[in-house]
């Protein structure tokens, strides 16, 4: 297998009057092509952090992210923007769709920056569109649609560049549990029948119990690993319940 993500010994620090808060402590994992891996912690516990050093978003104040091969930790803002293009695919809690273009234009315009040809990106569109199910609405504006069909769309955009890992920041935070079950199964077929590499930060056991693997951040350390293996979805829930409420609770979801 293939690696996507190394993480190796990042820290990220923040100063603050005289104080020192160490949001990300010495993290090191990495992510193999086709996993689907969650990161679950407590409110403050680095999750977010990670996440936007991971997508290039932030720097890190030290060492090394390495993606696809690539050193991002090193790299100038120019490069930067254009790794992320290519490289990465994002979903967003609050879908981040541009409100002026369609559904359609939402997803092209990630490939026409990319510089595809007119032709194949309809084409491209409309395939992930049926296999999404999102044909009947991606010609929408994100104001004509749900927020689970706006996150459906943003997943369509994520995934159209064929990106060496997606990352999403608490996807279904804004769904309603029907929209989020939805967008989980979407989620899923990407992973499954696409083989795309996600890494996804959440509050949710509900949500997380749909990922192959979890890690557990706590204090800015990985505190806990899981790995769903051959356990159900419920075996897999109910097991991150446990490793939840070992670390002092969190938000819920019904199986
Ligand atoms: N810009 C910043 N300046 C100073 N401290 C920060 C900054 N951003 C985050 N922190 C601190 O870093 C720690 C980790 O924050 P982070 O947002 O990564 O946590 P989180 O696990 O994503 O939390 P949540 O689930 O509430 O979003 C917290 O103690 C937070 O207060």
């Amino acid at each position: 297998m293939r690696t996507v993500l190394r993480v190796e010994n990042l820290e990220k620090f923040y100063k603050n009057k005289g104080s020192l808060t160490k949001a990300v402590n010495h993290i090191s994992f990495e992510v193999q092509q086709g996993e689907y891996v969650g990161i679950m912690g407590a409110s403050g516990s680095g999750k977010t952090t990670l996440l936007n050093c991971i997508s290039t978003i932030d720097h890190a104040t030290a060492g090394h992210i390495i993606i696809n091969g690539k050193n991002v930790t090193g790299m100038k803002e120019r490069s930067l923007a254009k790794f992320r293009r290519e490289e990465l695919g994002f979903i967003f809690q609050d879908f981040n769709l541009l409100d002026t273009l369609t559904g359609r234009d939402n997803i092209a315009l990630a490939l026409a920056i990319l510089g595809e040809k007119p032709a194949l990106i309809d084409k491209k569109i409309d395939a992930l569109a049926a296999e999404l199910g999102i044909k009947e609405i991606i010609e929408k504006y994100p104001y004509e649609m749900s927020g689970g069909q706006q996150q459906r769309v943003a997943c369509a955009r994520a995934i159209i560049t064929d990106p060496s890992l997606i990352l999403a920041d608490e996807p279904t935070g804004a769904l309603d549990s029907r929209s989020a079950e939805m967008l989980l199964n979407s989620l899923e077929m990407l992973n499954e029948k696409k083989k795309a590499t996600i890494l996804m930060v959440t509050h949710d056991a509900f949500t997380a119990s749909h990922c192959g693997r979890i890690l557990f951040l706590k204090d800015g350390k990985i505190f806990n690993e899981l790995i769903r293996g051959d356990d159900t979805r419920k075996e897999f829930f109910l097991k991150i319940m446990q490793v939840v409420s070992l670390m002092g609770g969190e938000r819920n979801h019904a199986v």
